[in-house]
């Protein structure tokens, strides 16, 4: 790992776990959590449209498949500030060898990880402890009126989510399913 972070490639294409280094002394440490230069690398060659920061209170809360559509499309760095959060991506690129896959990471205030989603893709997560506070960069703009998702329970895509799903948003649990837009 010669620069700020190790990038590593799972099994969706363009998806990417990063790990950063933490540049540490006797005070604590420094680690860059986004890079442009090295994120090129990873396939990131977007400006930076937004930056969010959730909170999430109550383990065991999912919060997702969110995604937008063309021309809105945004590819997202995700990182946990604190707490911990298996963090998925759902692969909804139709011509991809992997349409509708799913890939999870833990990411953690602690374990120096981040996840690269490329744009195509429905990104959620559950929490693992309470009062998680995640980190986004998005490389677009947020357009309301281009949002969408897939449902965390879709049994199309068969998420394998650590706990019971504890809590969602109303507007969450009522993603139609893919069966349903398929169909259409
Ligand atoms: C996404 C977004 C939302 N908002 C407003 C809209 C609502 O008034 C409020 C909460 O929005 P929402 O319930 O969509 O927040 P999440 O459920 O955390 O959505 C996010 O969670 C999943 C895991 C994601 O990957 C996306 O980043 C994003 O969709 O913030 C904004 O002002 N800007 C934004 O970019």
């Amino acid at each position: 790992m010669t620069g700020r972070f190790e990038i590593v490639d799972t099994p969706l294409a363009g998806l990417k776990l990063l790990h950063r280094r933490r540049m540490g002394d006797d005070r604590g440490w420094l680690e860059r959590l986004f890079c442009a230069d090295e994120l090129a690398s990873a396939g990131w060659v977007w400006p930076i449209a937004q930056i969010n920061r959730t909170l999430t209170v109550n383990k065991g809360t999912v919060r997702g498949m969110h995604f937008q559509h063309p021309p809105h499309e945004e590819a997202k760095l995700v990182t946990c500030l604190r707490g911990e959060v298996l963090d998925v991506a759902v692969d909804l690129r139709k011509n991809s060898p992997t349409y509708l896959g799913w890939h999870g990471e833990i990411l953690s205030g602690k374990n120096a990880a981040s996840l690269l989603i490329p744009p195509g893709f429905a990104h959620g997560f559950q929490t693992l402890t309470s009062d998680v506070e995640m980190f986004y960069v998005h490389s677009a703009p947020y357009a309301p009126q281009a949002e969408d998702g897939v449902r965390a329970d879709d049994p199309a895509i068969a998420i394998a989510w650590p706990l019971e799903i504890a809590e969602r948003s109303e507007r969450d649990r009522n993603f139609s399913l893919v069966e349903e837009r398929e169909a259409k």
